[in-house]
């Protein structure tokens, strides 16, 4: 096997589920087994969650034992500029569908800092020092090597607050950018970039509904059109993950695979 060959993306593991129900369930299992590895590695979870549909589908999370809670260290892939309880803030909406059910510390949950709203800039950076502090001093990579990133995926294809034609796809520096012209309300939000998502150990996209359905072929079957969801290939040994249901995979060509952990 060549040198290039051998650094190739891990292809993508699809599962798609009849319902969503099944999905969060076996989703929840997922979630559980990469945090049990990453525990018995070493003490602790890292995740990042994004918001938008995917709070809801973590419910299988919430009566589960095998959770170890003050394990997690939880940061926000992308986060609306808006006050912490506001109904557009993703960390209100996770808060509300699960952390405000279970046992976890607030300390090790990562908001943005509301202080520091009007400043997008200020915001950003000051995310982007959070992250630092959880992952430099052990860790000597580029970028943070998250132990799961959850994502979601829009209708249009954007993925965290990353969307089509936007100058953030090329960010190939930065941790976390900000953006103020969002084409989905709210305008102001800041994000994590590409090399953050690709550096990650797991990422799974969770989409489900028939609303994806004509975007999913778009993103799985004909990633040379570049939307913002096809450019997530986790860097060699990254693996990536599609959980969605079969009301969202109709129209996918790419080979399912039956899940298992
Ligand atoms: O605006 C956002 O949208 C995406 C996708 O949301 P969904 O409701 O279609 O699942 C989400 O992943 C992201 O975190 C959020 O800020």
């Amino acid at each position: 096997m060549s040198a290039a060959a051998h650094h190739s993306p891990n292809p993508p593991i699809l599962n798609s589920f009849a319902s969503k129900d099944e999905l969060a369930i076996h989703l929840a299992e997922f979630v559980v087994k990469a945090q049990k590895e990453s525990i018995d590695k070493k003490g602790r979870f890292t995740i990042a969650i994004s918001g938008g549909s995917l709070p809801n589908m973590l419910k299988g999370l919430i009566p589960n034992p095998a959770v170890k809670w003050d394990k997690w260290q939880v940061f926000y892939v992308d986060e609306r500029a808006v006050p912490l309880d506001h109904p557009d803030s993703n960390h209100h909406a996770c808060t509300t569908a699960l952390f405000s059910k279970v046992p976890i510390p607030k300390e090790n949950i990562h908001p943005l800092d509301p202080t520091l709203l009007d400043d997008l800039e200020e915001l950003s950076d000051s995310y982007e020092k959070e992250l630092i502090k959880e992952f430099a001093q052990r860790d000597s990579a580029r970028f943070p090597v998250f132990d799961l990133i959850l994502l979601g995926m829009g209708p249009d294809g954007h993925t965290a607050s990353l969307f089509p034609g936007h100058e953030l796809l090329a960010e190939d520096d930065r941790w976390v950018a900000y953006l103020q012209d969002s084409p989905k309300p709210p305008p102001k939000r800041i994000t994590f970039t590409f090399p953050v998502i690709n550096h990650a150990a797991r990422v799974a996209f969770v989409a489900a509904g028939a609303e994806k359905i004509d975007v999913l072929p778009d993103v799985l079957d004909k990633p040379e059109l570049g939307l913002p969801a096809a450019r997530v290939r986790p860097t060699f040994p990254g693996q990536l993950y599609w959980f969605v249901d079969d009301a969202a995979s109709a129209k996918v060509n790419l080979a399912r695979t039956p899940f298992r952990l």
